[in-house]
C-alpha cells in the first residue's frame, strides 16, 4: 500500500501514461508521526517474495516511530552486482548478485526508508538493449504512482544512455529517479558499490531530491542523467561533464548546490506502455583522418539514420561532407571530443535548406544523439520538428 502520509496527485503530462506526483500531507518524512513496521519486499524472476523475519538479516524487518518514505529499487545488474575471483580483481569479474544480496551489504538502510525491490534483469550493461530499456521504462512508470523515490542499479558503461532515454520518455513530476552503479565488483577490496547504493537510496528518499528528474549517484556525487556521461573507463571518479554536478553526499548528508532543476529543452516523447519498445535503427560512425565516404553511403543504405562523431565541432573531410549532403537519411553531426558542442553554423548545409537532412547535435554526445534521433524517427517527426528537438540542446 502506498504511504498514507503522501497525497498522490495526477499531473498534466505530455506522456501518455497517467503519472502522478507524490506530495507530503501535513506529516513530514522523518518526523515522528506514527508507528510503522517496515519490511523489504522483493520480486526475483517474476516471483514476489516478502522477506520473512525468521530467515532474514535484521535490516529487513524494522520497527520505528518514524514515518518512512517508500523507495522502489529496480535491479538490472552491472559491476555493482558483480563478483571477481580475487579481492584484488577490479576487472574480469561477472554479474552474480541480486538486489537482495546487495541490500545485505547496507544494513543501515532500514532506518532510512521502506524498500521494495524488483529484479528486472541481471546483466552487464553492454547487454542492455531495447527489451531491457522497455522493462526499466515500465518498471519506473509503474513505481511512480506508488513510491516516494525510485532507485535503479545499472552497469556504468551504458548507464548514461539509459538515464537519457528515461529522462526523455518519462515525466516523473516530483518523484526522484536515481540511477546507481559502481566501478569495482562487490568482492574487491574497497568495493564502491555498497556506499553508492546506500547513497542512491538516501537520495531517492530525500525530499530535497524532488523535482530534479533523473539523477545519477556515484562516487559521492549527484549529477543529472540527461547530460552526464562516463568519462573514465576505470577510476571510481568515472562520471563527469562540463554541465556539472548537482550535489554531493558526505557522511549521511545530501548537499544540493542549487534548488530543484531539470535540463532546459529536454523534449519528452510519448511512449505507449502497452506496446513493446521498437525503435528505428540509427548507427554511430566514429570519424577519423581518411574516413571513407563510401562507408557512410553503405551505412545510409542499411539504417534509418546516422550519427557521426565528427573530429571537432562538426569537422569532416570534404568528400564525407559531400556524401552526407547527397543522402536522404537524417545525419546528426556530433563530436569525438568529450566536451563542447556542434554549432549549427558549422554544418555543411544551412538547416534552412529544405533538402538538408544534416542536423547539429548541440551538446549531446554521439550515444545520446543516437537515442534522440531514434525517438524522433519513431514518432515520425518531420525534419523541421526533429531540428526543433535538437535545438533544445542548442543544436538543430
Ligand atoms: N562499472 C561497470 O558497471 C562496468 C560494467 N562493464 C557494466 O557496465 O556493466
Amino acid at each position: 500500500m502506498p504511504n498514507k502520509n503522501i497525497d498522490i496527485k495526477t499531473i498534466n503530462s505530455d506522456v501518455e501514461l497517467p503519472q502522478f506526483i507524490l506530495q507530503p500531507k501535513d506529516a513530514v518524512a522523518g518526523e515522528d508521526v506514527l508507528e510503522v513496521t517496515g519490511t523489504v519486499k522483493g520480486t526475483v524472476g517474476g516471483l514476489s517474495a516478502t522477506s520473512s523475519p525468521a530467515s532474514s538479516p535484521s535490516y529487513r524487518q524494522f520497527s520505528t516511530k518514524k514515518h518512512l518514505p517508500r523507495v522502489k529499487i529496480l535491479g538490472t545488474g552491472g559491476t555493482i552486482a558483480s563478483k571477481g575471483s580475487k579481492s584484488s580483481d577490479t576487472a574480469g569479474y561477472h554479474v552474480d548478485l541480486t538486489i537482495n544480496e546487495l541490500l545485505e551489504a547496507i544494513p543501515d538502510i532500514g532506518g532510512v526508508c521502506e524498500i521494495e525491490y524488483e529484479q528486472l534483469c541481471n546483466l552487464d550493461s553492454k547487454e542492455i538493449g531495447l527489451d531491457e530499456l522497455y522493462k526499466i521504462y515500465k518498471g519506473v512508470c509503474e513505481s511512480l504512482q506508488k513510491f516516494d523515490g525510485i532507485v535503479i542499479t545499472h552497469g556504468t558503461d551504458t548507464l548514461s544512455e539509459t538515464t537519457f532515454f528515461i529522462e526523455s520518455t518519462i515525466d516523473a513530476g516530483q518523484v526522484p529517479i536515481v540511477f546507481v552503479g559502481s566501478m569495482r565488483p562487490s568482492t574487491s577490496v574497497s568495493a564502491d558499490g555498497p556506499m553508492n547504493l546506500y547513497q542512491a537510496i538516501c537520495i531517492a528518499a530525500n525530499r530535497e531530491s524532488r523535482g530534479r528528474g533523473v539523477l545519477i549517484s556515484l562516487n559521492d556525487q549527484i549529477s543529472a542523467g540527461y547530460y552526464i556521461t562516463k568519462t573514465n573507463a576505470n577510476s571510481l571518479d568515472s562520471f563527469n561533464v562540463r554541465q556539472g554536478y548537482l550535489g554531493n553526499f558526505v557522511n549521511n548528508e545530501i548537499h544540493y548546490y542549487y534548488p530543484p532543476v531539470k535540463p532546459i529543452g529536454c523534449h519528452k516523447f510519448k511512449l505507449n506502455l502497452k506496446e513493446e519498445l521498437r525503435l528505428p535503427e540509427v548507427c554511430v560512425l566514429y570519424a577519423h583522418q581518411s574516413l571513407s565516404a563510401d562507408l557512410v553511403e553503405m551505412v545510409a543504405e542499411n539504417y534509418d539514420g546516422i550519427v557521426i562523431a565528427t573530429m571537432g565541432a562538426g569537422s569532416l573531410s570534404t568528400p564525407v561532407n559531400e556524401m552526407c549532403m547527397k543522402l536522404s537519411v537524417p545525419i546528426v553531426y556530433s563530436k569525438r571530443s568529450m566536451d563542447g558542442m556542434i554549432p549549427v553554423a558549422n554544418l555543411p548545409m544551412p538547416p534552412s535548406d529544405p533538402s538538408s537532412t544534416i542536423i547539429a547535435s548541440g551538446y549531446l554526445n554521439p550515444e545520446k544523439s543516437r537515442i534522440l534521433l531514434q525517438l524522433c524517427l519513431k514518432q515520425q517527426y518531420s525534419m523541421k520538428k526533429t531540428r526543433a528537438v535538437f535545438a533544445g540542446v542548442y543544436g538543430g
